[in-house]
């Protein structure tokens, strides 16, 4: 089967992620390939949805902020995008008020994240808005650190309204903040298509069951279950866990129940929430810094013991 990639467009409101998203359009579509788009805007009323031609399958997520309010909105539209449309790539262009994390986190539903690969976070930076951020409230300079420390590709924009000086000082400060991503100063946001491409991260390892996307900052992990385990020693696996595995979520079976848990957990609380029926036992890790290769070896482990004690 082969996996739709995702890319996620990030970057605080009016730093020209619409601008880019045509440009990755028009490239696709030179390319043949099959696209797709997911819009966010916090109005009632999409603005920005013209720009998208009419042969690409859109949808378009208004009133409200898809890290938030309308996350089982989003879990619709894209099981239909990845179901119905069945595109190679889907661009997602979030709203400027989005963390990164939590948009991870709203898209890798665990009923279908085996059928993605997030190929990673573009982050458009507004160059003159990012030299004068202290103008604005913390809050909001906060989310603008937190997009750029999360993004695996950052489009420095509006290089056009900076001087030579400021264009130095912007890159200098972006890359200290982020050292593994891969800055691009433009204007209008012209970036080439092989750069988007460039972002390789499932490719490092593969193994059959499972999709790694990086193991040097943000990145995200889908384990498939083939067995049951012990709750016992599946919270013995929590609670061993680094503690940059910001959230896990997705089915698992426990020894001895017939039917899956929905399973959630967040700064150190597991949940668990019994369902009726059967579901892709598919467990979704969002996470900073880790190797995901150890924790694919615990879970195995964790099957083998269940199924050695049966
Ligand atoms: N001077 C200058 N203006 C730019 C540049 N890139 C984009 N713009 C303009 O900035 C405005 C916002 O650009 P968009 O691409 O709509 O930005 P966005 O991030 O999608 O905006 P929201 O959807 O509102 O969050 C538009 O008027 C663009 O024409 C640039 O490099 N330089």
């Amino acid at each position: 089967m082969n996996k739709t990639e995702i890319y996620i467009l990030s970057g605080f409101l009016g730093s020209g992620k619409t601008t880019l998203l045509k440009q990755l359009l028009e490239d696709e579509k030179k390319q043949g390939r099959k696209v797709a788009v997911m819009m966010n805007e916090l109005g009632k009323v999409s603005i920005d949805s013209d720009s998208v031609d009419e042969d690409v399958p859109l949808k378009e997520l208004l009133d409200g902020c898809i890290c938030c309010t309308i996350s089982d909105k989003l879990e619709a539209q894209l099981q239909e995008l990845l179901t119905v449309e069945k595109p190679e790539a889907i661009y997602i262009e979030t709203t400027g008020a989005a963390h990164p994390v939590e948009v991870l986190d709203s898209i890798l539903s665990p009923l279908f994240a085996d059928r993605m690969i997030v190929k990673g976070i573009i982050s458009v930076v507004d160059g003159p808005r990012w030299l004068n951020r202290k103008s604005l409230s913390p809050q909001v300079q906060q989310l603008l650190i937190e997009q750029v420390r999360h993004a695996d590709l950052i489009v420095l924009n509006k290089a056009d309204a900076l001087t030579e000086a400021e264009q130095a000082l912007l890159t200098m400060e972006i890359q200290a903040l982020n050292s593994h991503a891969f800055n691009i100063l433009t204007s209008y946001s012209k970036v080439a298509m092989k750069q988007i491409r460039g972002l390789s991260p499932g490719e490092k390892r593969d193994p059959a069951h499972s999709h790694v996307f990086s193991d040097l900052k943000l990145s995200t992990y889908v384990y498939q279950f083939q067995n049951p385990v012990n709750q016992s020693d599946f919270e013995d696996f929590l609670r061993s866990l680094p503690d940059t595995v910001y959230r896990i979520k997705g089915y698992l079976k426990l020894h001895p129940s017939n039917y899956p848990f929905l399973f959630q957990f967040s700064y150190g609380m597991p949940l668990y929430m019994q369902e009726h029926i059967n579901m892709p036992l598919n467990i979704v890790f969002i996470g900073e810094n880790l190797d995901w290769g150890i924790i694919e070896q615990q879970l195995f482990a964790l099957e083998e013991k269940a199924a050695e004690s049966l």
